[in-house]
């Protein structure tokens, strides 16, 4: 067997691929070449290998996801139907080697293939393994990012981890009658089975916040929260008072049991798919990004519990990046007594990994490469300095070099809190913080003496301009912060650093950081609302400068809203239900939900509070986060799982709430059994169905040729037909993956919309393929065409809004179509 790898021909599928491209790429850069073959790096007998690695495209990767009953059986289809089948394929004379299980990554749910793509795409005995690939993504069963990658979506999981199970036992005991009072469930599972974990995700930028959303939104879960702010001074979340507690209380703030920083880097690691590292690889780009990313590790270390654990990752190799942010970051939290990096060196012991660096050296933007740590030496003797910080255990540090396990390069540290910080503010003679264990901080420094005479920050800041080219995002991110600076009187980050006000630095090392200043919101000059978190990182603002903003009462929505600005992202409201609320009693009943399943949970996405269109489901503490800061300026940009959407009924006393199938997966152990008809096969009974919205569930029957897994699918009978309300991917790939059926599906009923004449004789050239609906007479009916039409429209409008992202030509082609 023999694995396809670029070069020689191989891998073109005619016309011009990206591939072709990427093989007549110059991967080459001297100044990155030169800087990591410098020994620290990788070992001599190793460099070849790392380079050829570093230059070949990467192989595919896809990952099952974990926390889903169904991703499981697709994991079975993978290796019972479609490894034998690649297995038995040749391509130019050639077997082709299948998928293999990546060797470090735990339950065979991540795997490998070095076929390239585009032989996979264009090639046809590898259609029907491809196809499986794009439907299994479209539902969220399989991750085509690369392994290391899709990590906001395995924190998610990881958080729902053993769910499912455990809702099943708790809803048994309560259909028993065997449950107490008391929510149930095991720990982390204990509000009666379902997760009390929270997931907030966090992206400075707009667009990519929402790119994160549309990643998650396969998942479904009510306990992601996502939000739009710069983390180098998130906001403090308050938290709701405790109860059963007399007397006024402190305000609560929310403290991180886990944060990942995966923070932004020069991604030199990215260089096997991300070609521009090779034409544009400059030092420089991690020397202007290290002051952002040690801003944002201490920041998480501050909002981290005592005994909580941060994990930083890059994607860069260049320790400017990672050890002397690790080092920087600890030593402004008060060195190794507050923070301790953590020994993982038994955790994933398939993972091959190097040591994290004590030394290194930084290359200037001229290509020098200094080598400050004799300085360090010599500094330190003179101020007669013990070792203290080089006990800093940075060898616990991890680094993944490309040609370790063929993957990209990156960089990942766990640290743990282990008391309370009070970080120290910056180095107030450069613009980046000075650590003396961190070479970056001394060439810094140098330069920075070297060039300014003067005090003044200002000046300082941009005589580094000559040496260290400025990164756009960390420009950007200046210019923001100078703006939100000016609009409360602060002088932005950079003038801040030559301040010293004794009294306000007393005052910050005095301060509780469990009661952290909450966030304020600011009016800037252009007239947008922007908010400055709490900034317990950067030097206190000198007293008495900032008065405190009240935060706006004014709607967001609704009579008095003043309408979105452009660019200003304004959000809708998150109103939840009040429980007794006149509508939810009626749904409970119809869909005969479980009085124990919460209703205190419900909420809408408009000023009024109005349940008018949709109804969506959030966990408590989700729900809790949201109400308690609302106003304060905190950007909340998504939360909770669509759950009943109002739908047009052609009778009376039909529950018009039409369930969503994300809601589905979190309601239907609490709905009741005794509803149900055994249908057996479904055939012509389906008439017997009620009008408005059922739930159908296929058991698997436990024979050889019958089904294996479980479904729960939606139905919505309306006067002439029945309709599996099933987005359309999620169809696909049950067809696929049951009948081995891949006939395209097409929206008839959207397609009908744009005909002259519903009978086909005219209009489109496309072809209609005949749906298994089970359909009736009469459908010229008007009302009834409405009805049909709005369900159409509404996964239409759904199937859109989670493809908005989808890169053009990357997936298939995708119609929603109702049946
Ligand atoms: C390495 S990426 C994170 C990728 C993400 N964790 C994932 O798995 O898809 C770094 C992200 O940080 C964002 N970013 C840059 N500066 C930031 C800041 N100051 N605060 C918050 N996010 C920032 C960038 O927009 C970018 O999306």
């Amino acid at each position: 067997m023999v694995p396809f790898n670029r070069g020689g021909g191989r891998g073109g599928g005619g016309g011009r691929s990206r591939d072709n491209w990427a093989d007549n790429l110059n991967k080459g850069n001297e100044k990155l070449e030169r800087y990591y073959n410098e020994p620290e790096f990788v070992p001599e007998e190793e460099r070849e290998e790392f380079w050829a690695a570093l230059k070949r495209d990467l192989p595919n990767s896809f990952r099952f996801t974990g926390s889903r009953g169904h991703a499981l059986a697709v994991q079975e289809r993978l290796k019972d139907f479609y490894i034998p089948k690649i297995t038995s394929i040749q391509y130019e004379g050639e077997f082709v080697e299948p998928p293999r299980p990546v060797s470090w990554y735990p339950d065979q749910l991540a795997w490998q293939m070095t076929t390239p793509k585009n032989v996979i795409r264009r090639h046809a005995p590898f259609a029907s393994f491809q196809k499986f690939l794009v439907a299994e993504t479209e539902v969220g069963n399989i991750s085509r990012q690369e392994v290391v990658r899709s990590k906001s979506c395995q924190l998610m999981e990881m958080v729902h981890a053993g769910e499912e199970e455990s809702i099943r036992e708790v809803a048994e005991q309560a259909k028993a009658g065997t449950i107490g009072a008391e929510p149930q469930g095991p720990e982390g599972l204990n509000d009666d089975g379902r997760t009390t974990g929270l997931l907030i995700a966090n992206d400075s930028d707009y667009k990519r916040s929402h790119l994160l959303i549309h990643q998650m939104k396969r998942l479904s879960s009510p306990n992601l929260i996502v939000t739009n702010h710069d983390a180098t001074m998130y906001p403090s979340i308050k938290l709701p008072p405790l109860p059963n507690v007399e007397g006024p209380q402190k305000t609560r703030y929310l403290k991180f049991d886990r944060i990942l920083a995966d923070v932004p880097c020069s991604g030199d690691g990215t260089a096997r798919k991300n070609y521009n590292v090779w034409k544009d690889w400059n030092p420089s780009n991690a020397l202007g990004l290290h002051l952002t990313q040690a801003r944002i590790l201490v920041r998480a270390l501050q909002m981290l519990k005592v005994g909580g654990r941060v994990v930083y990752s890059t994607c860069s190799m260049n320790p400017v990046e990672n050890e002397s942010v690790i080092a920087s970051a600890i030593q402004r939290c008060g060195g190794a007594q507050n923070v301790k990096i953590v020994d993982c060196s038994q955790e994933l012991p398939g993972l091959k990994r190097a040591a994290g660096l004590k030394t290194w050296k930084v290359m200037d933007r001229e290509g020098r490469i200094w080598s400050s740590w004799k300085e360090v030496e010599e500094h330190k003797e003179s101020q007669g300095i013990e070792g203290l910080e080089l006990t800093f255990p940075l060898e616990r540090c991890m680094r993944i070099y490309p040609h370790q396990q063929d993957t990209g390069g990156f960089f990942i540290t766990v640290l743990e809190k282990t008391s309370e910080i009070r970080a120290k503010p910056e180095d107030n003679s450069s613009v980046i913080p000075r650590a003396p264990v961190t070479p970056v901080a001394n060439l810094t420094a140098e330069l920075d003496a070297r060039k300014n005479s003067n005090d003044d920050p200002q000046a300082k800041l941009s005589s580094l301009d000559n040496v260290v080219v400025p990164d756009p995002e960390v420009q950007a991110e200046l210019a923001k912060n100078q703006s939100v600076a000016e609009a409360t009187n602060q002088p932005p980050y950079s003038a801040t650093l030559g301040a010293s006000d004794a009294t306000a630095n007393a005052k910050r090392d005095n301060q509780d950081f469990e009661e952290e200043v909450p966030a304020k919101r600011v009016k800037l000059d252009s007239g947008i609302e922007a908010l400055v978190g709490d900034r317990p990182v950067h030097d206190p603002v000198p007293a008495g400068q900032v008065e405190n903003v009240a935060a706006p009462t004014k709607p967001t929505s609704g009579p008095g809203y003043p309408g979105k600005k452009k660019g200003s992202h304004q959000e809708d409201p998150y109103k939840y239900l009040d429980p007794n609320h006149e509508e939810l009693a009626p749904i409970f009943d119809f869909y005969q939900l479980s009085e124990r399943f919460p209703r205190d949970r419900f909420m809408v996405r408009n000023a009024d509070g109005a349940p008018h269109k949709t109804i969506y489901y959030t966990s408590a503490l989700a729900r809790d986060i949201l109400t308690q800061n609302e106003g304060s300026g905190m950007k909340f940009v998504h939360c909770g799982v669509k759950m009943f959407v109002k739908q047009d009924a052609q009778r009376e006393n039909v529950c018009r709430w039409r369930i969503q199938t994300d809601g589905l997966k979190i309601t239907e152990p609490w709905v009741n059994d005794d509803g149900w008809k055994n249908l057996g096969e479904i055939g012509a009974r389906v008439k017997d169905i009620p009008m408005g919205c059922s739930i159908l569930r296929v058991e698997p029957n436990g024979k050889e040729d019958g089904l294996n897994e479980r479904m729960v699918l939606p139905l919505w009978r309306s006067l002439h037909s029945l309709n599996l309300m099933l987005p359309k991917e999620e169809r696909r790939a049950m067809l696929l993956r049951i009948f081995n059926d891949d006939t395209p599906l097409v929206n008839a009923t959207l397609k009908n919309q744009n005909k002259p004449d519903a009978s086909g004789t005219s209009g489109t050239d496309t072809p209609m393929q005949e749906t298994p609906a089970i359909s009736t007479a009469g459908a010229d009916n008007a009302a009834l065409k409405n009805e049909d039409t709005q369900l159409a429209e509404d996964e239409q409008a759904f199937v859109e809004s989670r493809e908005s992202f989808v890169k053009i030509g990357d997936e298939e082609d995708t119609f929603n179509t109702t049946v």
